[in-house]
């Protein structure tokens, strides 16, 4: 059955067989707008897909594709992602190449491309115009000796726009992790070429399992880069005689450059299992002292939604969705402190700051689309959920708020 589906453009492909839905997504990256409708040409647009549902080896290989789609000779084509369900009606992911020239030169490389991938690399897609200027879509399997198979031929016919974003369900499950056990079980498929997964799961191992808070209060600080998570969470250390904690935390912040250039899989796998370190943290500290923390899993869940889900803030997945619940099995906090400032205030404060920014902060600044999809994932998180507190005005105010808020949530300190 085609899935609840995307906005943006979508087109459906109907053939001998079971029938096939694509969904093309917008490339957020590069910020440029959703297009509304798009029909891929004939002789000049081609598909390449590996099996969305998530397994390390396919998200690697999709890197793969992705990486070499942003190189040469690949430069003059469009390159969308693209969902799909495939000949057997499986979701599959990956992207939709529009060589806006035409000619051989674009179907020859992607060929090449796939047998430089070396054992099963997935088929090619090209699109065809029938006798009476309908759209079919072929996928080749590529053979030895240079030759190819015909695997399937469906036709391409439009789509409505779907109610539902196509990823959303499948966040869950590549994204967005319920469990120690999902993200460790990503982590652990990732031993044999990342040497620092073995780091991580000994460190998670280590931690005792489904730890439990003490008696002091426990507050976290969320909010997009910039806001002021660390002034706020300094000076409440300091009012308070808190101790201060950090997600990632410090034992494993040395790996986040390893992990960061990995697919999402296995990235947000990694985060999830330092939200899991630092719970075991927070239990020990808080049955001496107040603790405040600097991220936790609201940041997690609320970057890769925003990243998992292209185009507008209107594509996150609906309020009170399961993505948007507190994992069963992480400690809670007390009180939860989402930090917002104007997106003008905001570049002021990094250009103050003037630090080496991330890839996703230079995205998060290209791209305000994506600012205000995390923002808005922050505010629909559910039990607990985020309290909302202005950040623009002084220091001493912001810290001001957030006191009273703490004492009016968590009582006298
Ligand atoms: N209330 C505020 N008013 C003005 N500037 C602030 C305020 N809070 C923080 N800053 C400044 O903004 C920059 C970003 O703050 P920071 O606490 O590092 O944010 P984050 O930890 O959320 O990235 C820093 O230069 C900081 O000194
Ligand atoms: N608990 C956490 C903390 C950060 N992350 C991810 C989310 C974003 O991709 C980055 C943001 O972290 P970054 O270090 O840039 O943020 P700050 O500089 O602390 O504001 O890390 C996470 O997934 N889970």
């Amino acid at each position: 059955a085609p899935p609840a589906g995307a906005s943006g453009q979508c087109f459906a492909a109907e053939g001998p067989g079971p029938d096939l839905v694509c969904f093309t997504l917008s490339a957020s990256s590069s910020g440029r707008p959703e297009p509304r409708c798009f029909v891929p040409a004939p002789g000049r647009c081609y598909s390449l897909c590996v099996p969305a549902a998530p397994s390390v080896p396919a998200a690697r290989l999709h890197r793969r594709l992705q990486q070499r789609l942003r190189q040469e000779p690949f430069g003059r084509c469009q390159v969308l992602g693209l969902l799909c369900y495939g000949a057997q009606a499986a979701l599959e992911k990956g992207f939709l190449i529009q060589d806006p020239q035409g000619g051989p030169e674009t179907e020859r490389a992607l060929e090449e491309l796939l047998r430089g991938l070396g054992e099963l690399p997935p088929p090619l897609g090209v699109y065809e115009a029938g006798e009476r200027g309908e759209l079919w879509q072929c996928l080749w399997a590529l053979r030895g000796a240079g030759g190819r198979e015909l695997l399937h031929r469906a036709r391409v016919v439009a789509a409505e726009e779907p109610p539902l974003h196509p990823a959303v369900p499948g966040l869950r499950h590549a994204a967005v992790f319920h469990s120690l056990e999902a993200a460790r079980s990503v982590v652990e498929q990732c031993t044999s070429f990342i040497p620092e997964a073995t780091a991580v799961l000994d460190l998670v191992d280590k931690c005792p399992k489904h730890s439990k808070k003490g008696e002091f209060p426990v507050i976290v600080i969320e909010g997009l880069d910039a806001t002021g998570k660390t002034t706020v969470t300094q000076s409440i250390k300091n009012s308070l005689n808190a101790l201060l904690l950090r997600s990632p935390p410090a034992c494993v912040s040395q790996w986040r450059k390893t992990f960061d250039v990995e697919p999402t899989l296995i990235r947000r796998a990694f985060y999830a299992l330092g939200n899991y370190i630092v719970a075991s943290e927070i239990a020990k500290a808080s049955t001496e002292s107040p603790v405040v923390v600097d991220r936790y899993w609201h940041s997690t869940a609320a970057y890769a939604i925003a990243t998992e889900i292209s185009g507008k803030v209107q594509n996150l997945p609906p309020t009170h969705h399961e993505v948007y619940q507190w994992p069963e099995d992480l400690l809670k906090p007390d009180l939860v402190l989402l930090l917002t400032v104007s997106p003008e205030e905001r570049i002021r404060r990094l250009q103050g700051r003037g630090l080496e920014k991330t890839e996703e902060e230079t995205e998060l600044e290209a791209n305000s689309l994506f600012r205000q999809k995390v923002e808005e994932s922050y505010k629909r998180m559910e039990n607990p959920g985020c309290q909302e507190v202005d950040a623009s005005p002084s220091r001493e105010e912001v810290l001001r708020t957030v006191l009273y808020l703490i004492k009016k949530h968590c009582g006298s300190l």
